[in-house]
């Protein structure tokens, strides 16, 4: 992490959009457009907007609908879907509840996780896997449950189209990473940050500055801004400005691993001066728990060598839920 994260940020049209359409057709020249240009979006920020992903807006406004009626509860109500009553970390987030950065206040944001939906008696619930388990569900909301888990297969939908382009921008196999979507880890994550005001303590965010632990993050943000990406060359944070009807994708930690860092896995944080309440939803496709992640060896020029140790998904998340979690 950079020394001085200053708290100015500015505006800079730097963030490209990839039309994704081409990853759906037959013809596989077009399928290898999409990875030529996700590539040099990858060797860059590692930050995208994304167009073409064809998931319906009549989805997206009722996940949004649902996410502001969640947290418009009562706190009692929220409080009773507490992640506290779960062994597997689903459900409601307290204000302040994670502090991504390390050193900095605990963040402005209440949230809610959802994951798979698996049984009590799945055996590895059963066996403890961390993140495993049943979700669980507001009551008195009944628009919630079916909004998000239509939102959420539509999620791992468009993951998996995503990564197959992130092998062809290696010039992989197109399934290549096939052991990584197999059975994933993937969780949806609805945000609230109330708004700060303008002059607020620079270490006081919505979110604090880190990168994303697991594979690819696709993420829905309303239209108040507030997200801010790092730009390690010129040392200067950049509004990634909201675009209707687009997501920003961007890679996290085990990419940047498979990759030797020639794709990056780009800190980026959350300040909400709006003056406006700020909802998002990322979902975190972290890929199979039991996957290992090692360097690409395409990725290795003559003579370099892995910067980072081989490392278990889940491993790598745990540890990241534990520094962020428990300070
Ligand atoms: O709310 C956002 O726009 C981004 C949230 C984020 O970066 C995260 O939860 O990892
Ligand atoms: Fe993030």
């Amino acid at each position: 992490m950079p020394g001085e994260l200053s708290a100015v940020a500015v505006d800079q049209a730097q963030l490209p959009v990839i039309d994704i359409s081409g990853m759906s057709s037959s013809k596989e020249d077009e399928r290898r457009g999409v990875g030529k240009a996700l590539r040099a979006a990858c060797l860059d920020k590692g930050f995208f907007y994304c167009s073409g992903h064809g998931i319906p807006s009549g989805l997206i406004d009722a996940v949004f609908a649902e996410t502001k009626a969640f947290f418009d509860l009562p706190e009692e109500a929220k409080l009773a879907v507490d992640k506290a009553h779960s062994p597997c970390n689903r459900g409601y987030e307290h204000l302040g509840g994670q502090t991504l950065q390390a050193g900095a206040k605990p963040d402005r944001k209440e949230g809610y996780y959802i994951g798979y939906e698996l049984p009590e008696d799945d055996p590895r619930v059963l066996a403890g896997k961390f993140n495993h388990g049943p979700n669980q569900w507001p009551a008195d909301l009944p628009g919630f449950k079916p909004a998000m888990r239509a939102y959420y297969a539509a999620m791992l939908d468009l993951a998996e189209r995503l990564m197959r382009g992130m092998a062809l921008s290696l010039d992989l196999d197109e399934n290549y990473f096939n052991g990584f979507v197999r059975d994933p880890l993937a969780i949806l994550r609805l945000l609230h940050y109330p708004p700060q005001q303008p002059q607020s303590d620079p270490d006081e965010l919505g979110a604090g500055a880190h990168t994303d632990f697991g594979g690819l993050t696709l993420l829905l943000q309303d239209d108040n801004g507030g997200l801010q990406v790092y730009d390690q060359d010129n040392k200067i944070w950049i509004r990634a400005t909201p675009i209707p009807g687009t997501f920003v994708i961007n890679l996290g930690d085990m990419i940047a691993r498979w990759t030797n860092d020639a794709y990056r896995s780009t800190l980026h944080r959350v300040i909400n001066h709006s003056g406006r309440e700020r909802y998002s939803v990322p979902f975190f496709f972290t890929g199979n728990p039991d996957f290992e992640v090692s360097c690409i060896p395409t990725c290795l020029s003559d003579g370099q060598t892995p910067k980072y140790a081989p490392v278990k998904v889940e491993d790598h998340l745990q540890e990241m839920y534990r520094r962020t979690y428990n300070g």
